[in-house]
């Protein structure tokens, strides 16, 4: 077939299938006319008209394309083709396709951009590699365990949703008296525990007391029966027990740093210590976080001492959210301590469908989690940890709910907080600020950017992680590099909105009605965002934007909610093993 290119004082026509004798008599029969040909031929053939009468066929094949471009050029006929020599690139294109593959760079770009997407936090890459692969290959590997292999020791705690006891294996009773092992028989929050006990395990076994199985133990006078977690026994202390010691943080050196601390007793020795058990606690944090986990219920109850790695862990995965694949996004509100719960509440917005199915909650994983950055969550709960193991006045309940109540008299600002109580400080309370105030206040710093009311605002546990405050040699002052990072850390910290309000100060003096600019007035009602009924054009424009930014919001939470209606029972508890 021909390709037809209309072209002023002529056309051109690009052949595939064409004989030679046809060359003969290239004349105006070809105009307007179909043209059939019997081969295929890799040549391409471009008929040119200088006028409607005349019409000359080319060749363009070999030498031949040489002769014929070179007659049009020779008699001064400058067709567009000819000129542009737009028929070689026709006939590159008529050529047979390389069956290899071309990089090109949208290409590139484009397949850089879906990595990036299918790896970035919470992973959905790795995620069905963790779901598909792993968790099978897991569940096929690792030792089961029944009811009757189990034999009870000591209560360790009871909660409102189970018992937990120290175990020992039936067969292999251990040398310690109480065993070596935990049992929780938990009720309904037991399947969304083993859930996150086992992904825990595979994506960062450290963080995370360690687990060994979970099942759903059928046999038990409760209703639906119970279900049953078994961890290896990690220690006997949690954070909570040792901060309640007087001698705290002294108490935990000798657990973490080991015997032989050359520093006398004093402020730089209890930071060092303090600093340790933080760097152990967002190190955990950050592994949970990266593989798409919210604890939710961070406080030194939950933080155990594992006797075995010396480094505190996290346990009771009871109320976490995995982000992954959806589970868990809105707990029921008595699930969450209100003395360590961020001011949130929930860590997904109010405009997040409440969990969209498994699927899509995977597909959306990276954008719901830039949206809503649930891992903050955590991050406050954390700065009030730190906050309690440097003043010892808040490690009670009654300390804590009462520094509660001042921070939220000033609308969760801990700057404004510390301006208001700092004068008429106790003893208590001055000797936290100057421990805070070591080396030049960076640990006051990390501490205000992980306690912030917005969680946007709040460091991330990698971040924190990076700043100076956990990368100072020894007790020595802040190095140049540390400074410069600590610059670095200070500019990521800021609170753009109001370098943007500057911003819009400085157009507002620029800008007035003759020398154009916005006025004043018309930025404040920008700033607003409040569009008028009435209006002119820029408003108007102004609030057909918004509508349809919030029509498109509506009509997506309103289909994820469709979605996640469908797919809501618990499809993933169908995972977790079952004892009749
Ligand atoms: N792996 C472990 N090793 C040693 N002790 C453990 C382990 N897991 C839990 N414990 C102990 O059991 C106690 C209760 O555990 P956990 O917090 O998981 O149970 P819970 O029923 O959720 O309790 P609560 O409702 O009070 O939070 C912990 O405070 C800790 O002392």
């Amino acid at each position: 077939m021909a390709a037809v290119a209309a072209a002023a004082g002529g056309f051109s026509i690009g052949v595939t299938n064409l004989q030679l004798h046809h060359l003969k008599q290239p004349t105006s029969p070809f105009l307007g006319k179909k043209l059939r040909f019997k081969h295929k031929s890799p040549y391409l053939w471009t008929v040119s008209v200088q006028n409607p009468r005349n019409v000359l066929v080319s060749a363009l094949g070999g030498d031949l394309i040489h002769v014929v471009h070179n007659l049009f050029v020779g008699v001064g006929v400058g067709l567009p083709c000819t000129v542009m020599e737009c028929g070689d690139i026709i006939y590159r294109s008529t050529l047979p396709k390389s069956n290899g593959l071309t990089l090109t760079i949208p290409g590139a770009i484009l397949a850089l951009g879906t990595l990036s997407y299918l790896w970035a936090t919470p992973g959905v890459a790795p995620g069905f590699f963790d779901m598909f692969i792993l968790a099978f290959v897991e569940r096929i590997f690792r030792p089961t365990f029944r009811k009757d292999d189990f034999v009870l020791g000591k209560k360790l705690g009871e909660g409102a949703f189970g018992v937990v006891y120290r175990v020992s294996l039936a067969k292999n009773p251990s040398d310690k008296k109480e065993g070596d092992l935990v049992l929780k028989k938990a009720t309904e929050y037991g399947a969304v525990e083993i859930w996150m006990n086992e992904r825990v395990r595979r994506a960062c076994a450290n963080s995370c007391a360690d687990f060994m199985y979970g099942f759903l133990e059928k046999s038990s006078k409760k209703g639906d029966g119970e279900y049953w977690l078994i961890w290896k026994f990690e220690g006997e202390a949690t954070l909570a027990d040792l901060m309640q010691s007087k001698e705290f943080p002294y108490n935990v050196e000798r657990m973490i740093l080991g015997e032989g601390q050359q520093l006398p007793k004093g402020l730089e020795r209890e930071n060092r210590i303090i600093q340790t058990i933080m760097r152990q606690l967002l190190f955990a944090l950050d592994s949970l976080h990266s593989t798409g986990i919210v604890h939710r219920d961070i406080k030194p109850q939950n933080i155990i001492f594992s006797e075995g790695s010396r480094t505190f862990k996290i346990i009771d995965l009871g109320a976490a959210a995995d982000l992954r694949v959806g589970i868990n996004y809105i707990p029921k509100e008595f699930l969450l301590d209100p003395r360590y719960a961020a001011p949130e509440q929930y860590i997904m917005s109010t405009q997040t469908p409440s969990a969209p199915s498994a699927p899509v909650a995977t597909a959306l994983s990276p954008v719901l989690w830039q949206m809503n950055l649930p891992d903050r969550f955590d991050i406050y709960s954390a700065g009030l940890i730190f906050l309690q193991m440097a003043f010892p006045a808040m490690r009670t309940d009654s300390g804590l709910i009462q520094f509660n109540r001042q921070l939220k008299r000033c609308d969760y600002d801990l700057v404004a907080w510390r301006k208001t109580v700092e004068p008429r400080a106790s003893s208590d309370l001055r000797k936290g600020f100057e421990l805070l105030n070591l080396d030049e206040g960076i640990g006051w710093e990390l501490l205000t950017s992980m306690v912030r009311y917005k969680a946007r605002q709040r460091t991330s546990a990698k971040a924190a992680l990076a700043h100076p405050y956990f990368n100072r040699e020894g007790l020595l002052a802040l190095s140049l590099v540390q400074k410069l990072r600590l610059q670095f850390f200070r500019a990521t910290q800021q609170d753009y909105t109001e370098a943007a309000n500057w911003v819009i100060q400085l157009m507002a003096k620029s800008g007035t009605e003759q020398d154009g600019g916005f006025t004043e007035a018309q930025l404040l009602e920008l700033k607003e965002m409040e569009p008028k009924k009435k209006g002119n054009a820029e408003r108007n424009a102004l609030a057909s934007i918004l509508k349809l930014q919030r029509k498109i919001l509506r009509t997506l939470n309103e289909s994820m909610d469709e979605l996640s209606r469908q797919g809501k029972s618990l499809w993933w508890s169908r995972w977790i093993p079952r004892e009749e």
